[in-house]
This record gives C-alpha cells, sequence and structure tokens, in this order.
C-alpha cells in the first residue's frame, strides 16, 4: 500500500484538530508507594508530589547538594494514585489516537522495580478496552487491528507471540521505514472477531507476567497494535481510502545502573546490552531536545531504531516515568527525573496517515492516464482556443496600457525632476548674477525683468536667471554650444497665426501692415542676456529672414511679402499671417538654426495645454458637424493667439474668443471668465449635439440648455457623492493632462455642486477622458489643428506657472505674500519664493484642501471675484429655475479665508 493524502485526510485531521501540528512529548511522573520489603528496611519517602504537575525532593540534607529539588512534569502521580487515574490524565488520548489514523506511543521508563510494568499493563488494558469501545461505537466503519508483540534482549528481537519464540530480523524498508520481518499478526477483520481481540489480550497480559522472571525485567518489551479502517459505504470500491496506524505500549527495561545489577559473565553482557539501548535511547532524547540539529543516533540501538518514529517522528507520545520513593534508590530516582526534563522538551510531529489499496492507487492512476491520453487525442473544439486567445489577448492589450501609464508616469516624473534642477540651476545662476540684482525686489526674482517684458510670455524675455553667457540654462542644447555660440541669440519662441502682440516697455516692434510685411521684434540687448522666445515658429510656413541681427533684432518675413525697411526697430502691434512665414537664419547663426528648429518644434506643442482645441478629435462629434473653428478659452497665456470676437458670438462657426489681454488689462494673456464660460458653452452644444443629433445644427441658446435641463432634471440618485465623485475624477484627469491652472479654478469656482453642473461636468470629464487615453497610448492628441503632447502640455503648464509668478508679484501686497509663503511653509528668506509657492497649487489630486486653497489663490490672482463675482447665471450656465433653490455640496472651507 502506497501513502497519499487526500481529502479523507483533511477531514481527518480536521477531525483531531490537527494538521501536522508539532506537540511536545507528554511526561509523566508516577511515585509508587515504598514496597513492603522497603517499608522492612525501614526505609523513608523522600519523594512528595506537591501538586498535579511538581514532585519535591523533601530531604533536607541533600537540599544542601545544590541539585534540584522541585521537578515540574505535565502531571505527577502520587503513590495512592490508581492506574486508571494515570491513563485517564492524558495517557488515553494519547492511546486512542490510533484510531483515528495517528501513531502513537506510550512508554515506561524507570529503574527495576519502580513500576514499570506494573503502569503498563494497566495502561495496555484500559487501552485496548478503550479501543474496543471506540470499535463498537463506529460501526459505519470497518476495522482491521493487527498485533505483534516483541522483546528486545541482549540486542535481539525476538517475537513473543509465536510459538516458537523465534528471533525476528529488522530491516530497513526504504518507503515502510524500519519494520520486523515474519511479525505474528492476529488480524481481526470486524467486530465479529473481537472476541480474538480479547484472547490476544489474555495472551499479553501472560506475557507481562512472564516478564516479571528475572528475564524479562533486563529486557525491553514492545506491545504493537496496528489499526486499519476503512468507510463502510466505500469498502470495495475504487476511491476508498483507509486510515492505519499503530499504538506501541513500551515497558522499557528497568534504567539502573550496571554496577548495581550487573556483575561478570552473562550478566555483564546482558547489563552492556540493556545500557546500550537505554543509553541510546537516552541520548537520543537529549540531542531531540535540543531541536533535531545535527545527527540522531537511532541506529545505534534496536530499540531506538524500532521507535524511531514515536521519537521525534510520526507520533504522539507519551512517557511515564516511574519512580521508587525510597532513599536508598534517590540517585536513580534523579536519573530517571533527568531523563524525563529531557524528554519534555521533545517535540513530534503526528499526522493522519491515509493509505490506498494498490488496486485502488493503479485504478485511480489508470483512470488519470486515460484522461490524458484523451486530451491528447482530441483537442477539443477550436472555439476554446479562440476564447482563450481572445482572453489573452485582452490580458496582453491591458498590461499594454499599463505599460504605456506607466511610461507616461515616468514621463511626467522625469519632466518634473526637470522642472526642479532646472530652479535650482536659476538659483545658481541668479547668484552668479548679481549684476541683475536690482531686476528684483525682495529678493525674489523675477518680476521686474518680467514686467518689463510684459509682451504676452510667447514673445517674452527670459528671465535673467534662466539665461548663462547667453545660453538658457534649460537648454541643453544651447548648453552645448556654450562658448561658441555667443553671437547667436537664442530665439525660442514667437507667437504667430494671427497673433495680437501689445506694445511692452522694453520691446519694440514695427509692422508695415497687418498681414504683411517684415515685423521685427527689437529685444532690448543687453550684453548677452537677450533672448527672443519664438512660439509656434516651428510651422513650416514661418521663415525667419536675417535671423537675429547683432543689435538684437529680429526679423519675421511672411513668404510673398517685402521686409519693411522703413522702422527696423519699432513694431506696432502686428498680426502675422501664419500662412506664410518661414524661418531662416544667418550663416553665423547656422550652428544654432538646428537649437532654434528645436526649440520651436517643442514650442509649437507647447503652444496649447489640453484644454484647448478638443474640438478637433472630439469623438462624441456629431455627424455632419465638421471641425469648426470654436475653441475653448485659452487659459494658457500665449498658447493660442488671442482672437478677438467680443461679441461671444454664438454662431455657427462658433467662434467665441474675447480679448482676453484688452478685458483684463493685465498684460498678461489671461482668458476672461466670459471666454471660459463661452468656450463651456460651445463644448457644451458640440457634446449636446453629439448626443441628441438632430439637435446639433441649434445655436447653443436654442438646444443647449433647454435640452439640458430635461437631461440633468432626471434625478440623478445621490446627487452630492455623484457630484463628489465626479469633481474628483476631474481634479485627477486635470492632472493627468497637466491642464491650465486657470481653467481648473474658472471650473472649480462655477461648478459647486448645482444638480445642473452635472451636464458641464460630464461634458469636461469626456473630453478629458479622451485626452487622458490619447496620451496613455503614447498619441498626440491634435487640437485645434495643433499637435498637443504630453510635453508640450507640461511647458504649456510651466509657462502658465512663470505668469502666476508674475501675477503674485503684481497683485498681491508684500504682506499678502508673506502671509501666503507662511501658509504654504515657504521660508521668507528663500529664494525663488514666487515658483515655489506656484509649485505648490493644484499639486494633489487628493487633497481637496489643497485644491480649495489653490483655486482661491489662482482666483484671486486672475481676479476672477472682480469679474463679477461669476455666478453661473450671470453667464447663462445654470439651468435652474429661478424657484429651485440650489445646493452646493462644494468645497466646505472659505476660500477668502483660507487665501489670507
Ligand atoms: N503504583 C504502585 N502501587 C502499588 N504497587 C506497585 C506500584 N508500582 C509497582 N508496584 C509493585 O512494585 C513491584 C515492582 O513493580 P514492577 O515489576 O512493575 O517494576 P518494574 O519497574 O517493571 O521492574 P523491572 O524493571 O524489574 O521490570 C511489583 O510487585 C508491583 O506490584
Amino acid at each position: 500500500m502506497g501513502a497519499i493524502g487526500g481529502e479523507e485526510l483533511i477531514k481527518w485531521e480536521k477531525m483531531q484538530g490537527r494538521n501536522g501540528d508539532e506537540e511536545k512529548i507528554l511526561v509523566l511522573v508516577r511515585l509508587r508507594p515504598l514496597s513492603e520489603k522497603e517499608t522492612a528496611r525501614s526505609e523513608v519517602s523522600d519523594w512528595e508530589c506537591i501538586n498535579d504537575s511538581t514532585i519535591l525532593y523533601r530531604n533536607s540534607l541533600q537540599e544542601r547538594s545544590g541539585l534540584p529539588t522541585a521537578y515540574t512534569f505535565d502531571r505527577v502521580f502520587r503513590g495512592d494514585c490508581a492506574t486508571r487515574e494515570v491513563y485517564e490524565e492524558g495517557i488515553k488520548d494519547i492511546a486512542l489516537s490510533v484510531v483515528t489514523g495517528i501513531n502513537s506511543t506510550i512508554f515506561a521508563y524507570g529503574q527495576t522495580s519502580s513500576g514499570k510494568t506494573y503502569t503498563m499493563n494497566g495502561i495496555t488494558e484500559y487501552s485496548v478496552a478503550d479501543i474496543y469501545d471506540y470499535i463498537q461505537r463506529h460501526e459505519e466503519r470497518a476495522y482491521v487491528l493487527k498485533f505483534s508483540a516483541i522483546e528486545i534482549y541482549n540486542e535481539v528481537v525476538r517475537d513473543l507471540l509465536s510459538s516458537e519464540n523465534a528471533s525476528l530480523r529488522i530491516l530497513d524498508d526504504p518507503e515502510r521505514g524500519t519494520i520486523i520481518e515474519k511479525l505474528t499478526e492476529e488480524t481481526l477483520r470486524d467486530k465479529n472477531h473481537l472476541k480474538e481481540l480479547l484472547s490476544i489480550c489474555d495472551a499479553l497480559r501472560q506475557v507481562g507476567e512472564t516478564s516479571l522472571n528475572e528475564t524479562s525485567s533486563r529486557s525491553h518489551q514492545i506491545l504493537r497494535l496496528t489499526i486499519e479502517s476503512s468507510a463502510r459505504e466505500f469498502l470495495g470500491k475504487d476511491n476508498s481510502t483507509t486510515l492505519a496506524a499503530s499504538v506501541n505500549f513500551v515497558d522499557l527495561a528497568g534504567s539502573e545502573r550496571a554496577s548495581q545489577s550487573l556483575s561478570v559473565g552473562q550478566r555483564l553482557k546482558e547489563g552492556c546490552h540493556i545500557n546500550r539501548s537505554l543509553l541510546t535511547l537516552g541520548t537520543v532524547i537529549r540531542k531531540l531536545s535540543k531541536g533535531r540539529q545535527g545527527h540522531i543516533n537511532y541506529r545505534d540501538s534496536k530499540l531506538t531504531r524500532i521507535l524511531q518514529h514515536s521519537l521525534g517522528g510520526n507520533a504522539r507520545t507519551a512517557i511515564i516515568c516511574t519512580l521508587s520513593p525510597a532513599r536508598s534508590h534517590v540517585e536513580q530516582s534523579r536519573n530517571t527525573l533527568l531523563f524525563a526534563s529531557c524528554a519534555k522538551e521533545v517535540t513530534t510531529n503526528a499526522h493522519v496517515n491515509v493509505v490506498m489499496s494498490d488496486k485502488a492507487l493503479v485504478k485511480q492512476l489508470q483512470k488519470e492516464l486515460a484522461r490524458l491520453e484523451s486530451e491528447l487525442r482530441n483537442p477539443g473544439p477550436p472555439g476554446d482556443y479562440t476564447a482563450l486567445l481572445r482572453k489573452k489577448d485582452l490580458h496582453i492589450e491591458k498590461l499594454e496600457k499599463e505599460v504605456k501609464e506607466l511610461k507616461k508616469q515616468r514621463d511626467l516624473a522625469e519632466s518634473r525632476v526637470e522642472d526642479l534642477l532646472k530652479v535650482v540651476a536659476n538659483e545658481q545662476a541668479s547668484d552668479k548674477k548679481n549684476k541683475h540684482s536690482n531686476w528684483e525686489k525682495e529678493n525674489d526674482h523675477g518680476d521686474e525683468f518680467s514686467e518689463s517684458c510684459s509682451f504676452n510670455e510667447d514673445a517674452s524675455c527670459i528671465h535673467p536667471s534662466e539665461v548663462n553667457n547667453g545660453h538658457s540654462l534649460s537648454d541643453p542644447v544651447s548648453q552645448t554650444n556654450e562658448g561658441s555660440e555667443d553671437m547667436c541669440k537664442e530665439v525660442r519662441c514667437i507667437e504667430t497665426d494671427k497673433c495680437s502682440m501689445e506694445e511692452s516697455p522694453g520691446f519694440s516692434s514695427s509692422s508695415n501692415h497687418e498681414n504683411e510685411g517684415t515685423s521685427r521684434l527689437t529685444v532690448p540687448h543687453n550684453g548677452d542676456v537677450a533672448r527672443l522666445v519664438l512660439s509656434s515658429a516651428s510651422r513650416p510656413d514661418i521663415n525667419v529672414q536675417n535671423g537675429i541681427t547683432t543689435n538684437g533684432v529680429l526679423e519675421l518675413q511672411p513668404r510673398n511679402s517685402y521686409p519693411d525697411e522703413s522702422s527696423p526697430s519699432s513694431l506696432s502691434s502686428a498680426t502675422l499671417s501664419s500662412t506664410s512665414l518661414k524661418f531662416s537664419r544667418s550663416r553665423s547663426c547656422k550652428a544654432n538654426l538646428m537649437t532654434v528648429s528645436s526649440d520651436c518644434e517643442m514650442e509649437e506643442q507647447s503652444e496649447t495645454t489640453p484644454l484647448n482645441g478638443f474640438e478637433r478629435e472630439y469623438p462624441g462629434r456629431p455627424i455632419g458637424v465638421k471641425r469648426k473653428h470654436w475653441k475653448l478659452p485659452s487659459t494658457t497665456f500665449g498658447a493660442d493667439p488671442i482672437r478677438v470676437s467680443r461679441n461671444n458670438s454664438q454662431s455657427s462657426n462658433g467662434s467665441t474668443w474675447v480679448d482676453d489681454a484688452k478685458l483684463l488689462n493685465t498684460g498678461e494673456e489671461i482668458p476672461s471668465v466670459d471666454s471660459f464660460v463661452a468656450g463651456l458653452k460651445e463644448m457644451a452644444k458640440l457634446h449636446q449635439g453629439q448626443d441628441t443629433g438632430p439637435k446639433a445644427g441649434k445655436s447653443v441658446k436654442d438646444i443647449g440648455l433647454d435640452a439640458m435641463l430635461d437631461d440633468s432634471q432626471g434625478a440623478i440618485p445621490d446627487w452630492p457623492s455623484e457630484f463628489e465623485r465626479m469633481q474628483k475624477l476631474l481634479i485627477e484627469l486635470w492632472h493627468s493632462c497637466n491642464i491650465s491652472l486657470i481653467h481648473r479654478t474658472y471650473f472649480f469656482m462655477l461648478f459647486k455642486g448645482d444638480p445642473m453642473d452635472s451636464i458641464y461636468m460630464e461634458v469636461e470629464i469626456r473630453r478629458l477622458s479622451y485626452l487622458k487615453e490619447t496620451f496613455a497610448k503614447g498619441n498626440p492628441a491634435v487640437q485645434n489643428g495643433q499637435t498637443l503632447t504630453v510635453a508640450s502640455s507640461l511647458k504649456g503648464l510651466r509657462r502658465e506657472r512663470a505668469m502666476l509668478c508674475r501675477l503674485i508679484y503684481k497683485r498681491l501686497a508684500a504682506d499678502e505674500r508673506n502671509t501666503l509663503y507662511q501658509n504654504w511653509g515657504i521660508s521668507l528668506n528663500s529664494k525663488k519664493r514666487r515658483m515655489q509657492l506656484v509649485h505648490h497649487l493644484w499639486s494633489s489630486t487628493t487633497d481637496m484642501n489643497n485644491v480649495a486653497v489653490s483655486a482661491a489663490i489662482v482666483a484671486k490672482l486672475i481676479r476672477f471675484s472682480e469679474q463679477g463675482e461669476a455666478s453661473k447665471e450671470m453667464f447663462g450656465l445654470s439651468f435652474s429655475h429661478p424657484c429651485t433653490s440650489r445646493r452646493s455640496f462644494g468645497w466646505k472651507n472659505s476660500m477668502v479665508s483660507l487665501i489670507s
């Protein structure tokens, strides 16, 4: 039979409350009463069981010997305790484990005449009786019991139940471990044969009685009862399993010293063998008590070889140590207690033993073989594989998405690191450039310079801290060319595409006529500081002729036009035709031309943050609604030229641009809230057109509001939590898509939880989800005819931050700024305080406090409140009936109080 695991094993282990758990050997100590002989010799009893677990040596003389006087074990029994009591206290539980498939062993260890046989006879009898009782009560199972009784004497194993008393041979079977060949077996097939069991017990008792003679007292006797059981309902069936375990009752020879009991000749040989087995047993127990490290010498004696599994193996084990109380045996008693102390540290690891008959095993293997052969012959319907492949494909697709998302996150992280490096580099550069120290008041760099360059940012002067010997620290190519291209001033970007330029101090521009002629931008050429940033200049149709002259003049000449010779140093407000401009550079700057081109390409992408131009590839565009020239308002400054359409037009071409610069009169490209709102309406209109098709042709007023009102008034269950969800999603999407902070602020300020907000929020979510998805795939999004990438959107965001940085200086008083710095944990002495502050704005997607405060600060900077403390009703964004009560589930904090 081969041992296997199985469901039954698990079931039985559960029944036993064990699953290969380690368990310490149970150690009991039994003190016998003084024998008649000992009493006659006036022996005194020096040992006393002071409680259930402690035995005490009471001799006051010996107490001073330094040896222990108290010993504690699992249980100690006084001399007047009955064997039944010993049996019931722990032994019974272990002995009966055998009926549930768990091996067990009960030892008796002690010096000669200490009561080992006396105890084991009782234990064996009670155990067998209880096993019998158990079998009787479990008729659902069939039992087979096998007895064997052996004696180890002088290291020879004898079969006590065979008539010949023949010697037995110990075999080491690789599968079954140590076995004893020619075991005499008395087999009981089921309960009808139990009488035979009892007769065998009688025979064993006789053996025990026999052992009282001189020979047996110096031999080790082992009675083994093996029990196999199977559920009757499975008997004879292929799936039947059998539990098989053995219980050993071991009556060891006396552990007295050889010198006491042995002398010469046969007795000496006998004693040596006795001591060899006992000595080995002691050594094994001692080693096991220290944790099974190293070699355990089971094979050094027959006794330990046969009982190997009972000593630290697959068995539950109990040792009853018997003591004589007589003072004359104190030394042996102490040795016994020492042995017991070691034994109680030994752990065993018993588990339920399940076996399957060879027949059942063969059948099961044949069945498994047949199944595998069948699978090989019939690989299954192709549909299975198709489905499997589809599943795999989906999984691969999902993984690819994850990879792209991770790449995107990596790019973002790299970009942020780049930003930080620039900040650090700028700070270092600014330290060196003390000659520009007057450029910064309050040791807060950049404002005055920026103010002097209040031309829109696309054509703005580079902050001195960004310039190092004429090259931008942030431009790796320029840094590479450092030293060799001093005369070539970098041209970064020029606003084109019908851009509107304002005169600004520090700049002069000239144009002989709108849309034609050469536009010259004269940059204040202050040594190596001058730098003109061109945006959108990478457009292939822009031709820069002559590049930047040595006196800092950049000439832009639209193709097919003529240069304006008249006023090279002045340029009035100019609108450049975006259709025919092309860059070129003077030969002296040839090497830098590549730099310019590359820079300009990047700038072209950076012109637009993802806010704008969504209309181009908006997936929900209704059929028939072609690409229109409407746009969301530009909230990334310099990203798009400001197109003037002040009438908030809702014409079919939908260009609802507001000349924000004029409107706000800030010198910065801040989109007004009404241009923002107009853009939202455009978007909502498109969205509505997508959803409602036939209504697409109507104007916003015609279709948008009423239709949306209908939609939105379809009650959204649990709107407060839905609003919160949408709001969080939007914040995350804004962050992911690098959306303009001003756009976020406007949106945040306008939509605070009115049920009607759901429409615009939904539109915004759909728009940004599309953008995010496009970015996640690593694709550029085509927006407003321009290509938008993660990198370009980040650049747009950076420019917006720079603008906000300037606004902090312009719009906030010194004490307001200081309060903000303190609130945001920015040291008042640190450099780039404003930039630090700006980087905190809208920096968290989860911290709503950060969001609310950020929105409040940006709102203040762009004078949102001055634009009318915009209410949605003002802009026609709210669809609420005048009587409809507004419920706000927005931010709880007072934004005004948060700012100050
Ligand atoms: N707990 C007890 N109560 C009463 N009598 C006992 C008790 N233990 C042992 N005896 C008696 O002590 C005597 C010796 O006991 P026993 O033969 O069991 O010792 P042993 O340890 O088996 O000796 P050996 O090693 O020689 O086989 C016996 O007559 C037995 O009846």
